[in-house]
């Protein structure tokens, strides 16, 4: 049975005090740090940029970073992102021309690569490039904002995703974003994901501890039921 990989998303953290909200998160057992880049043009929000980043490293926040480009173009930043040092990159196919290269770019850059898809976007973008793929990230609401609900249509694609995976014999992280909460986290791992971004549902709660202690026990009841 694969891992799960619980990402808070850092969008829903104190700003002023990124790097101290940051430790507690992976303190208290989260597995990476989903970092959400938005540039106002790809997305209606703006967010950060590869000098948060850098500062992030600087604090010492040694956790595997995950950043999730909202943004277009998105190939003149990725060797900004990789400098700061991002492990995983991921961006959508549509704000790109060149899907593959924008891969190849990243991984040229040593991280690894991953393909987001809003939940309009149709899984053909995944045709003839699965093989360069770490991670598929799938959103459960439209990007631009946290703190949205989830939407249920996910549940179908997460399936469809899933197989696509397993049937070719790879292994490559699938990330559900958006609207991820305890309650209904059992049920999102249960559709295929094994990766968890999580804003507003780990950082609304004052005790970071008790709320990942609460997801990883979800976690747990859904690893449970997967292989019996
Ligand atoms: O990418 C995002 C929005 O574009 C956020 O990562 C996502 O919405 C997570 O926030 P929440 O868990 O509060 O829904």
């Amino acid at each position: 049975m694969k891992k799960f990989f619980l990402a808070p998303s850092i969008l829903s953290a104190d700003f002023a005090r990124l790097g101290e909200d940051i430790q507690k998160v992976i303190d208290a057992g989260s597995d990476l740090i989903h970092f959400d880049v938005m540039d106002n043009h790809y997305v209606p929000n703006l967010s950060m940029g590869p000098m948060v980043l850098e500062s992030l490293r600087k604090y010492n926040i040694t956790a595997p970073i995950d950043v999730h480009l909202m943004i277009q173009p998105v190939d003149n930043l990725i060797p900004q992102f990789a400098k700061a040092g991002a492990n995983f990159i991921t961006f959508h196919p549509e704000a790109t021309q060149h899907i593959e290269r924008t891969l190849q770019l990243i991984k040229d850059h040593g991280c690894k690569a991953g393909l987001a898809f809003n939940p309009a976007t149709p899984l053909n973008f995944l045709d003839y490039i699965l093989e360069k793929l770490d991670l598929i990230l799938l959103m459960s609401v439209n990007p631009g904002f946290g703190n949205q609900s989830f939407l249920p249509a996910t549940f179908n694609k997460l399936r469809e995703v899933r197989k696509i995976i397993d049937s070719n014999f790879l292994d490559i992280i699938l990330q559900v974003d958006g609207g991820v909460k305890v309650d209904n986290i059992a049920e999102i791992a249960f559709s295929g994901a094994n990766s968890f971004v999580i804003g507003s549902g780990i950082f609304k709660f004052s005790n970071y501890n008790l709320i990942i202690q609460e997801i990883r026990k979800e976690l747990k009841y859904a690893h449970s039921k997967s292989i019996h």
